[in-house]
């Protein structure tokens, strides 16, 4: 059979890293394919710029709608990245009637739903496995793998980035800006790293596995989001006297009421196989009604453990060239005319347990007033200790950990607390998850 031509969009980090996985594993991918899968053309921004890969045999150009127009061309992989110009070239390649593997998150998180209703329209398959995770097949794990079970929840580590610089700060007491400068130097981070560090990036990730983990469409503006740039080192400390660590993680859960959809810092047991996923590892744990619980680890960006995912899509696809198109694994897992309209709950809703940190003057019934209060609003407290004050300061740190508690009664009691006279500053608040 005559080879499969491939265009590749974007030869930076991913891309790249593509083109070399693809040309090293050439022959081991066609015993796996059935057919020989070349990368003929490739679009770069700036045709000079040194690269990671080498482009010997593949035709170069500045134009990515030369590749896109190329009746040759079968599979477009789109690794430029950002959810503009972006969806018109994607588009326009669904249009022509080809494949397409991206790695954009953020393209699928908002504009999937438009996308995957186009390459149904044409019977063409977009990929994504590499947007989610980078090297884990954590798509495949969900949409195929995990496909009997009623997905009760799913909790990830899923930005490499913001995990690298935890850890980094944590370990070796790095300095926040440097770290992310490493990791931009890596070819870790996004091309707007705040998308790294405020939670935006996981923020698309987990709308990509809710939706496919409970059959909803993608909706990115449902998704509460928190960074980690307000993490302390005091906290970090604090959390791990107690037995925690402090992780960000993209959490998705269906509840009688509705989804949670939520990335934020939290802390969680240090006995936990995730709570010890370091660097720029990934690790997505999910909660299946027959499987039990199941986790899933393995770098989350980089060069070649994203091209892993990429080049593992193109097979994918090579592999369903042949089949009719209403036999493919659909889009979203689920069939797209059986998505359900569950509703995606405001943060008020949510139900977490909670880590408190606030400053108190340190005489008697100040933590009286405060337990109170937590008490007027059914918060049930779980753990509660009085740190020694720093320098020569005349109120004291005072950490609480919290039962499971509805948010809207948590935010009031906070409010509550920080207008004590007694109570000096912020109520510094983490949510607390025991992923048991
Ligand atoms: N870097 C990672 O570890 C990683 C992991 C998973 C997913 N991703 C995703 O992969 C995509 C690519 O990320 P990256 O890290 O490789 O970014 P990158 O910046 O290294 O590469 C993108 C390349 O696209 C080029 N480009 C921009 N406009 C172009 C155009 N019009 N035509 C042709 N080329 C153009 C840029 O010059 C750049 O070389 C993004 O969607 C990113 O979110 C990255
Ligand atoms: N910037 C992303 C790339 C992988 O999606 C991260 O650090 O996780
Ligand atoms: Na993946």
């Amino acid at each position: 059979m005559k080879p499969v031509k491939v265009g590749v969009l974007g030869l930076g980090t991913v891309g790249g890293g593509t083109v070399n996985v693809l040309k090293r594993n050439a022959a081991e991918i066609a015993r796996r394919a059935g057919r020989e899968i070349i990368i003929t053309r490739a679009s770069a921004k700036d045709l000079n710029k040194p690269r990671i890969c080498d482009t010997q045999g593949i035709a170069l150009t500045t134009d990515p709608y030369e590749i896109i127009n190329d009746p040759e061309i079968e599979i477009i992989l789109e690794l430029i990245g950002g959810a503009g110009p972006v969806k018109d070239m994607v588009l326009k390649a669904i249009e022509n009637g080809k494949h397409v593997v991206t790695a954009n998150k953020s393209l699928i998180a908002l504009h999937g739903n438009e996308i995957f209703a186009k390459a149904s329209e044409k019977g063409v398959i977009v990929a994504f496995e590499a947007a989610v995770a980078g090297g884990i097949p954590i798509i495949k794990a969900i949409r195929e793998g995990l496909s009997g079970n009623q997905i009760e929840w799913l909790a990830g580590i899923i930005n490499g980035t913001g995990n690298f610089i935890l850890t980094e700060m944590r370990d070796k007491g790095r300095d926040f800006a440097d770290v992310l400068a490493e990791a931009q130097a890596l070819g870790y981070a996004e091309a707007d790293p705040t998308f790294d560090v405020e939670g935006i990036d996981a923020g698309h990730k987990l709308t990509i596995l809710a939706s496919i983990a409970f059959g909803i469409p993608l909706q990115f503006d449902k998704v509460y989001t928190e960074g980690i740039t307000k993490i302390t080192r005091a906290d970090v400390e604090y959390a791990e006297q107690l037995g925690y660590r402090i992780k960000h993680l993209g959490i998705a859960r269906k509840t009688p009421e509705g989804i949670e959809l939520r990335v934020h810092p939290t802390l969680i047991p240090e006995r936990r196989l995730i709570a010890n996923v370091d660097g720029v590892m990934n690790a997505v744990l999910i909660k299946g009604d027959a499987v039990g619980p199941t986790l899933y680890y393995g770098a989350g960006a980089g060069a070649e453990p994203t091209a892993s995912s990429v080049v593992a899509d193109v097979i994918d696809v090579v592999r369903a060239l042949t089949s009719d198109p209403e036999n493919r694994v659909p889009h979203l897992a689920f069939q797209a005319d059986a998505l359900a309209d569950i509703p995606v709950l405001s943060s008020d809703m949510f139900r977490t347990s909670y880590y408190l940190r606030l400053n108190a003057e340190d005489k008697p019934g100040v933590l009286a007033e405060v337990t109170r209060i937590l008490a007027d609003h059914q918060i049930s407290i779980e753990a509660i200790s009085q740190k020694v004050p720093l320098n020569n300061e005349t109120s004291v740190p005072i950490i609480m950990l919290t039962q499971i508690t509805l948010e809207k009664e948590m935010n009031a009691a906070i409010a509550e607390i920080e207008a004590l006279k007694t109570v000096t500053g912020k109520v510094n608040r983490i949510r607390l998850e025991t992923l048991g």
